[in-house]
């Protein structure tokens, strides 16, 4: 299902003196099957981007589709609900159910199983996002960390096997090894049932590892939309909204200036950086 919003704009708090422009003419297609990175400062139109794409906020004017379902009709967006997983900034406010096992069970409800099958499901799902089954499946959802949290909600959006997975910050407040996990575990869901996955992250590095392209917003406006490969002939866009270089485009830099020549535009991965260089000194 492609995503196309087109002129969209929107406003908080509407209807009040504090009245802002959130969103300001967006206009944006998401093929389906891509893997989006939206990345932008704190308070830039991310998640209400998000949250309108999505049709959790209506927008103030514009059009919003997925797949050929308008969202400005509330059987559409009921449709649409049915395929697509969004998980919020604050997983604690989606987890309702009294245990962990009932919270994933939910989302499979639908799906008309035997308890044993069910059962079975959960585990699986449970293990998919990197927990321990046995470990968990009993505890309340306040019995776990909130990183441990984050990945139930996950679960539970994925039980329901959408086919766009909406996601804002993933990764926040887990620590290097859990945001590595649930980033390869993303990839892994991607690649394997080819759904389209948009997630909002602070992280240049991650995006540029795990998405396809990124989506750059800036107050309330998309500023720069570009595939990770471009990464180099974008950041003095980027370096003026506040992005900071990354420890591999910095390496970069310094390399053109040891070496005194221009790397390769196309190089923004470590592989790719090391294969240039086993080239270049003759130890292909
Ligand atoms: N419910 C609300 N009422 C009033 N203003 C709001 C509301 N939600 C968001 N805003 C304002 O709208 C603007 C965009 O907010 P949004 O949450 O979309 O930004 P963001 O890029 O996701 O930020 P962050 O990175 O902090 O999550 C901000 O200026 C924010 O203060």
């Amino acid at each position: 299902m492609d995503i196309f919003l087109e002129n969209i704009s929107s406003i908080h708090p509407l209807n009040t003196p504090f009245e802002k422009k959130a969103l300001n003419r967006i206009s944006i297609h998401i093929p389906s099957g891509q893997f989006v990175a939206i990345m932008g400062a704190v308070g830039s139109g991310k998640t209400t981007l998000i949250q309108t794409m999505c049709g959790l906020l209506p927008p103030l004017s514009g059009d919003i589709k997925i797949g050929s379902y308008r969202l400005n009709k509330k059987a559409n967006r009921n449709r649409v609900w049915k395929e697509v997983g969004y998980l919020s900034q604050f997983p604690e406010h989606q987890v309702m159910e009294d245990t962990v096992f009932n919270h994933v069970a939910e989302g499979l409800n639908h799906l008309g199983l035997t308890r044993e099958r069910l059962t079975e499901r959960v585990k699986e799902i449970l293990e998919a996002v990197g927990l321990c089954s046995n470990r968990f499946k009993d505890l309340s959802p306040f019995q776990v960390s909130g990183g441990e949290l984050r990945r139930v909600a996950l679960a539970g959006i994925l039980a329901a096997e959408p086919k766009i997975l909406i996601l804002d910050e993933p990764t926040a407040g887990l620590d290097g090894l859990e945001r590595l996990r649930i980033l390869s575990l993303l990839k892994q869901i991607h690649i394997e049932n080819k759904i389209t996955i948009l997630y909002i992250s602070h992280r240049l590095e991650e995006a540029l590892e795990y998405s396809e392209r990124i989506v750059v917003v800036d107050h309330g406006q998309i500023v720069e939309d570009f595939h990770p490969s471009e990464i180099r002939t974008r950041f003095r866009n980027l370096e003026k909204i506040g992005f900071v270089k990354t420890p591999m485009l910095r390496l970069m830099d310094l390399l053109e200036k040891r070496l005194s020549r221009n790397m390769p535009r196309y190089i923004y991965k470590e592989e790719q950086l090391v294969s240039y260089l086993t080239k270049l000194t003759g130890r292909d």
